[in-house]
């Protein structure tokens, strides 16, 4: 039977979480929210494990760095890039809300979580009997929550997505974060509904709490918003303006 092949790899600058999940019988695999910065490092990392990578898939827009999935072309020229289809963005392939993506042996199931942006989506991982792991992306962070300050961010979106498509998986669901900043690495569905003290806050408590965070812009986020809106490729947008 299949066995996941499961990597965690992290970029310093923007303290984010790449993602490889892969099926180790069928070789298939894809890598979640890569960084241009470390696409050389993946790449040999999906080498040496004999991965062949179907998609290179992107939570969101990112605007904290820009996405790898550019960069990652020039080593795995079968990779495609994919992003929700109401992310506004550019990909080769676009999902939505219940789309599957198989993976051997492996589903990815496809859950539109917006409201850190319009286009965000968490992926559902199951199958051959392993506890099940969700991708949340800036959606749940670990005891926390992506912001909702920009990029049609909203407060009230991101508590309903939250917590109807997130804390209604199953309590042993791993969760898998595009970023920590604390250096913790996962979670899980029931570790959150017990300890996350800002979404566990009634409905308007937590809007309340969004609005005041007064955390400071992404460093990276004039560059990274256009770069990532044309898939990570510095040409397009040149050729755009
Ligand atoms: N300092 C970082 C950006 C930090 C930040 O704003 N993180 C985002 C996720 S990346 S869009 C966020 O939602 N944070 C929520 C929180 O509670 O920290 C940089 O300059 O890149
Ligand atoms: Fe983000």
């Amino acid at each position: 039977m299949s066995k996941l092949v499961f990597k965690q790899l992290f970029e310093a600058e923007s303290s984010t979480y790449t993602y490889i999940v892969g099926d180790d019988v069928t070789k298939e695999a894809v890598i979640i929210d890569p960084v241009d910065l470390t696409a050389a490092r993946d790449a040999h990392l999906i080498e040496e494990l004999g991965l062949d990578v179907k998609y290179a898939l992107n939570t969101h827009v990112h605007a904290d760095h820009i996405t790898g999935t550019h960069a990652l072309r020039e080593y795995l020229p079968n990779a495609k890039s994919a992003l929700s289809e109401r992310s506004g963005g550019r990909a080769d392939v676009y999902f939505k809300q219940g789309d599957h993506i198989r993976i051997g042996g492996f589903t990815l199931d496809v859950l539109e979580t917006p409201g850190h942006t319009d286009g965000c989506v968490s992926f559902y991982v199951y199958g051959c009997g392993i506890v099940p792991l969700v991708f949340t992306g800036d959606a749940v962070l670990i005891r926390g929550c992506g912001r909702t300050d920009f990029q049609q961010g909203s407060s009230e979106v991101l508590y309903k997505s939250i917590w109807e498509r997130i804390f209604t998986l199953p309590r042993e669901t791993i969760i898998y974060p595009a970023h920590d900043y604390k250096g913790l690495t996962s979670s899980s569905v029931g570790e959150e509904l017990a300890y996350n003290t800002r979404l566990l806050k009634k409905k308007e408590e937590f809007v309340e709490v969004m609005a005041n965070l007064n955390l400071p812009y992404p460093k990276k986020i004039d560059a990274a918003l256009p770069m990532n809106l044309a898939d990570g490729d510095v040409k397009y947008v040149q050729n755009s303006k």
